[in-house]
């Protein structure tokens, strides 16, 4: 029996997600690790799948951005080396021992409390990665003296364990590059600070999937691979450049649910933005933006029949959109795919990242819990995860 009661899915290609990997691999420096970055339910193709998956390929630790994410991970059963990469509260610190997680930290003063807190609870030690600020203006210590008393602070504790280095870039994925090189800069003046002060470092990372594409030698001890993972690339710059080739992981589909042809013309949705004229099929679809399917696609995007492109035609409303499919005769259960391929048609993520005035980052991560996901591996139906009734 089918695990869910709806005809629209994402599809999810674990043979993608091992060819990324993989591709990275043969990029990278041989001593540069790959830790996965799974946060936001894996860029929304979902965490726990993409990280066994990625694992299995070659990645040897994963990243996420909430101490919550990582819960998630531990419960499916993965036990690899988890860090999360955002802020913590030091309330949660305990979970964070309880579960062996590493976490983030940048302050002094949020050293200090987590000791307190887990020398009050009697915990395990946790590893910390200090984060530094070179230039995203997000997270991190922005000067030497600041990292060596983050340093000295960690060093001084005995619950805390600096593990890692670190730090994220803001314009990597830009053909101008002096940004990204000041930061890099930047990093590697710390990196000295550290070593002249007589500290071991731990691990080293500053990579993100365009700095790993565009500088493999940046590598250190591992990178952080997230879009890149996805088989998606990080800017239209860095698809051009095509130093990597990287395999689209997600499709969303769905199944016509309702057609009709009038005689005479008719109204199309919400306020009426489209008239239907005699003999167009009109077929109706049972996703909207209540999905996450974006409400600015009204009247502009497309999907795939048959390997044809087929018109949005009016307002997309919250669980439900109308098309025109071209000139075949459509039938309700026939597959329709939203993102993805379709015989020779594309649509890809990163045109609805154009069409709706984002980037291909946000369209994955805006399908949310009503979506069921089924995954692939082979080509055959592998496992299915829905949240809505899990
Ligand atoms: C700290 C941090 N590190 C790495 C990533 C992954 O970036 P890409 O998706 O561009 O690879 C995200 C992030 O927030």
């Amino acid at each position: 029996m089918k695990p869910f009661c709806r005809d629209t899915w994402v599809e999810v290609d674990l043979d993608a997600i091992r060819a990324n990997v993989e591709t990275f691999r043969g990029h990278l420096p041989a001593q540069t690790g790959i830790m996965a970055v799974v946060k936001a339910d894996g860029y929304g193709h979902g965490s726990v799948h993409v990280g066994k998956e990625a694992l299995d390929a070659g990645a040897d630790s994963l990243g996420v951005a909430l101490l919550d994410e990582a819960i998630v991970l531990r419960e499916a059963g993965i036990e690899a080396p988890i860090l999360v990469l955002g802020y913590t509260p030091v309330d949660s610190v305990a979970i964070a021992s309880k579960l062996k997680v590493e976490l983030t930290a940048y302050s002094e003063a949020w050293i200090l409390e987590a000791e307190q807190a887990l020398q009050r609870d009697e915990l395990g030690p946790v590893g910390i990665h200090v984060k530094t600020d070179t230039g995203m203006g997000r997270l991190g210590v922005r000067s030497e003296e600041e990292l060596l008393r983050v340093v000295s602070a960690l060093e001084n504790s005995s619950k805390l364990v600096w593990s890692g280095l670190f730090t994220h870039f803001a314009c990597a994925d830009e053909p101008d590059q002096t940004h990204v090189r000041r930061q890099y800069e930047t990093f590697q003046s710390f990196i000295q600070a550290l070593r002249a002060a007589g500290k071991k470092l731990p691990k080293v990372h500053c990579c993100n999937t365009a700095a790993a594409i565009a500088h493999p030698e940046w590598g250190y001890d591992t990178i952080r691979l997230g879009i890149g993972l996805y088989g998606l690339y990080p800017s239209p710059y860095m698809k051009e450049r095509a130093d990597v080739p990287l395999v689209p992981a997600l499709s969303l589909k769905t199944k016509i649910a309702h057609v009709k042809v009038a005689d005479e013309p008719f109204t199309v949705s919400y306020g009426a933005t489209y008239t239907a004229q005699p003999h167009e099929q009109i077929a109706t679809l049972p996703i909207g933006y209540a999905d996450g399917y974006s409400r600015l696609l009204s009247n502009r995007g497309a999907v795939l029949f048959n390997g044809e492109r087929a018109p949005i035609v009016g307002r997309v409303c919250m669980d439900q959109i109308m098309v025109k499919i071209p000139n075949e005769s459509a039938q309700v259960g026939d597959e329709i795919v939203l993102y993805g391929r379709q015989g020779d048609e594309e649509i890809s993520l990163d045109e609805i990242a154009a069409l709706t005035g984002t980037i291909n980052y946000e369209v994955p991560c805006l399908l949310n819990f009503r979506i069921p996901k089924v995954y692939y591996r082979a080509g055959k139906e592998c496992t299915v995860h829905h949240l809505l009734t899990k």
